[in-house]
């Protein structure tokens, strides 16, 4: 047996390179394994280097958002397709106790589609903009978004204990007025466990306590990425607390433009 074929390099390498393989050639001829062996790796160094480049952080203002312009958010590309984008410390240490305060007494097992979820072992709760809390933080998701709340949800509170987990799932389908995006805020860190995964493009976000994450399930022409299949990952020591907010398509007309085009 050819010792390159069999290395676990070569191994986990292989499902990347995108022209059909001859597995038995590459047996057979040693050579031309270890000849593979190097394409694909400069292969995969090509595209680490090309995505990493595309990952940055920098202060932004929503696009010129005057609330802010004396305030901006610290923002961090985390994935560039889905475009995925981490927002470091916007809501506070007490912002989040608050929060947590309401939400407690009002948890309940989380639902999909109606019924007790067997995929989504936590509790949750709603929150109305009753509270001035719950209303600055929808404001601080538009300023951040440049989106309008006009048609989104209220923000929902979710707790996991040990083992609570949310397995993989579209946040929207392919119904009227869908959840184009998510805005997903960690009010906790999580010891071990607890990310947030997207299998499709192999991303795994860790909760770090004020800290969120946002994402469009839709592309502009309306149809669901599916590459933004993501999960809750079970946690394994410690609490997971998130709040979520899906904002949905009615009334992004002009501050998210439709696309005609197949493939955006
Ligand atoms: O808890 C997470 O990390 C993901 C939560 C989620 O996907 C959801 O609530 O839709
Ligand atoms: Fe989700």
């Amino acid at each position: 047996m050819n010792p390159c074929h069999q290395s676990s390099a070569f191994q986990n390498l292989l499902p990347l390179y995108s022209d059909p393989v001859d597995t038995e050639k590459f047996t057979r001829d040693p050579v031309a394994a270890y000849k593979l062996l190097r394409q694909l790796r400069n292969e995969l160094i090509y595209i680490t280097s090309r995505r990493q480049r595309a990952l940055s952080c920098r202060y932004s203002t929503g696009g010129g958002n005057p609330r802010l312009m004396y305030a901006p958010v610290k923002e961090e590309v985390e994935w560039d397709e889905p475009r995925i984008i981490r927002y470091h410390d916007i809501i506070s240490d007490r912002e989040i106790e608050i929060l947590k305060n309401i939400s407690r007494p009002l948890l309940s097992r989380s639902v999909t589609k109606g019924g007790i979820s067997k995929i989504r072992t936590s509790q949750s709760v709603f929150l109305e903009e009753g509270n001035t809390v719950v209303a600055r933080v929808n404001q601080r998701i538009a300023n951040i978004t440049g989106l309008s709340m006009e048609s989104a949800e209220h923000l929902q509170v979710q707790n996991y204990g040990i083992g609570g987990r949310y397995e993989p799932h579209y946040d929207a389908e392919d119904n009227e007025n869908e959840r184009i995006a998510t805005f997903l805020i960690y009010m906790s860190d999580v010891e071990i466990g607890g990310a947030t995964v997207f299998p499709k493009v192999g991303v795994s976000l860790k909760p770090k306590m004020g800290s969120a994450v946002f994402w469009y399930n839709l592309h502009k022409n309306g149809n669901v990425d599916l590459n933004t299949e993501h999960a809750g990952c079970p946690v394994l020591r410690g609490n997971k607390w998130v709040a979520n907010k899906w904002i949905h398509e009615f009334g992004q007309e002009f501050r998210r433009p439709c696309s005609l085009s197949y493939w955006e």
